[in-house]
């Protein structure tokens, strides 16, 4: 049982995780038990984990023929386990590491259950890779939101779309004020995890408060990221980037709409001023959940989807959370030069919405100079239903149904040269990866810089949700996708082969749900696209969103 330990309050639901244990080497990998059974000996968490998929939907939805037993949707069965994992396959030798995923793994508090995906508390994965061997784990991060709401068994901070209820009309005054400080704030750091240059890894949310810096080998809790500057703000992107020499990041200002560009280096937790950038439309400033950079510039999207002052203080969700459509407002892109914070392009373009941004690059005419900056996105068709379409009842509900809303690789051409209007296109026909496109990731070491291959998840139809393993090739226009009838797998990731040269040199990592219960590790050929290893879990995992690789020291 040493691999296998359910921490004492957290009841799994079944024993079958015993059955279904993986077998065991006793490897190199027996430091790393111990660790994580020395942790285990610490204080272990309140509350019982209840089956949530017995409750009833809230609207009339058509019945599904489908009868999955998919657990995406489902939160952890328990608070924590670690163990080594059987190994289908080969896994190359030289993938020495450790991939770390984040995601919303936990979607309710004994009978309250959170209705919308990003809503739940973080659910950390690690798959290490030492020697062809597997070691899975998976751990809640003890964020002081998480730990409230274990403590007094209801919510106690502003979740994505969850509103504590105000005890009474005074503690609700109370509220307001605490919200403007941002007391109120979440800081269940649930979307990401990232490796800085000096090697702490941070767990993030867009809540500047929901940055927590973890351990990659223990997944242990280890505090708060606490910046040291005096730049402020409450609010800012789900997806920093981070390169070994800086973390960039855009601080959106709901005050005077427009965003502040700011850099951090490593060894450090001071953000520093790169500049700023004014909103050219609408009431409050785009969400800007990402963004991308070329290599001398930061690029400022400005979306209609809008941060809504009035919806952050409402008690209930809205149909769009904390945002709003503003199509009159119009959609801009800005381009900011990184080393002089000085504003050189800013043009309207087609109306957009979009969660993630892929890559983006300069073009260059033939005495190198820069006319036009190009940038990609997973673009959902300006339709901000998509949204909705990530209400867990519907999650649920809907699977085979084919109701997720068409997306496609969305390539901005933002001209240098002073022309007001850009462009929007597809990068490729969407119909090549079933018109489904989110969840992205690129061989890093192509930053910034014109690319090729991109890998994200595209739609095999009918569906509900994106459920291919897509390679996106953006020269031939071409895509190539891998599916499993029912599973639902999780953003892939990149991993490049050291020494390579090619840019798809590599292997592409993703976490799957199938439709028996079940999950596991899964790797392909980054090339070929072909499945090289899988790894089964002893149980099924909840759908999680983004990852990091730590590299072997
Ligand atoms: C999981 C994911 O992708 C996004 C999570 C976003 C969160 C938790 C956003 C939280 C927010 C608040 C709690 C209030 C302020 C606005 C906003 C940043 C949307
Ligand atoms: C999972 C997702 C969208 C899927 C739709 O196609 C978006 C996740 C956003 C946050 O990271
Ligand atoms: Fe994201």
């Amino acid at each position: 049982m040493s691999s296998l330990v359910f921490s004492s309050s957290i009841k799994p639901s079944t024993k079958n995780h015993e059955r279904d244990r993986p077998s065991k080497h006793e490897s190199s990998i027996s430091a790393e038990k111990k660790i994580f059974n020395r942790n285990l000996c610490k204080s272990s968490p309140g509350f019982t984990v209840t089956n949530i998929a017995t409750t009833k939907p809230s609207t009339v939805v058509p019945p599904s023929k489908n009868d999955s037993k998919l657990v995406a949707w489902t939160s952890v069965k328990q608070e924590r386990w670690q163990g080594e994992l059987h190994v289908q396959g080969q896994i190359p030798l030289w993938l020495s590491g450790t991939y770390l995923r984040n995601g919303p793994g936990l979607w309710h508090l004994g009978d309250y259950n959170f209705r919308h995906l990003f809503d739940g508390y973080a659910t950390l994965v690690r798959l290490h890779f030492e020697n062809g061997h597997l070691i899975m784990a998976h751990r809640q991060i003890e964020s002081e939101a998480y730990k409230a709401a274990r403590k007094n068994n209801k919510i106690c901070y502003r979740e994505f779309s969850e509103v504590p209820k105000p005890d009474n009309f005074l503690s609700y005054i109370g509220d307001l004020a605490n919200l403007f400080s941002g007391a109120s704030l979440t800081d269940n750091a649930n979307t990401g995890v990232v490796k800085l240059g000096d090697g702490r890894v941070v767990c993030l949310t867009e809540t500047i408060k929901g940055s927590i810096v973890v351990d990659p080998d223990t997944l242990d809790t280890i505090g708060k990221f606490e910046f040291s500057d005096n730049l402020g703000g409450l609010i800012h992107s789900a997806h920093p980037i981070v390169t070994d020499t800086e973390f960039l990041t855009l601080i959106p200002d709901l005050i005077n709409p427009g965003y502040m560009v700011v850099r951090m280096e490593p060894g450090t937790n001071e953000r520093k001023y790169i500049g700023r950038v004014n909103c050219r439309g609408g009431p409050s400033p785009g969400w800007v959940h990402s963004f991308p950079v070329t290599e001398h510039y930061v690029v400022v999207p400005e979306m209609p989807l809008r941060y809504c002052a009035q919806n952050l203080l409402k008690a209930e969700p809205t149909p769009l959370y904390k945002f709003q459509w503003h199509p009159e407002s119009k959609g801009y892109m800005h381009i900011m030069c990184k080393a002089s914070g000085k504003l050189v392009a800013s043009v309207e373009v087609p109306l957009y919405v979009t969660f993630h941004f892929i890559n983006a690059y300069e073009e260059k005419d033939e005495d190198g100079r820069v006319i036009a900056v190009i940038a990609d996105c997973c673009e959902h068709s300006a339709d901000t239903s998509i949204l909705q379409k990530l209400r867990l009842q519907d999650l649920r509900s809907s699977a085979g149904q084919d109701v997720l809303p068409d997306a496609k690789v969305g390539r901005f051409r933002i001209p240098m040269d002073g022309s007001p209007y850009g462009s929007l296109k597809a990068a490729l026909d969407p119909n090549e990866h079933g018109k489904g496109m989110d969840m992205c990731s690129i061989n890093p070491n192509f930053l910034g810089k014109k690319y090729r291959y991109a890998y994200a998840c595209g739609a095999q139809r009918p569906c509900n949700f994106p459920n291919t393993i897509t390679k996106i090739d953006l020269v031939e226009k071409k895509a190539k996708n891998w599916y499993d009838e029912g599973s639902i797998p999780s953003e892939p990731f990149f991993v490049p082969r050291p020494g390579a040269t090619e840019e798809d040199d590599g292997v592409v990592i993703s976490i799957i749900s199938d439709k028996n219960g079940e999950g596991y590790a899964l790797l392909l050929d980054g090339s070929t696209f072909e499945e090289i290893a899988r790894a089964k879990f002893p149980y099924g995992l909840p759908y999680g969103l983004h990852g990091c690789w730590v590299p072997k020291k």
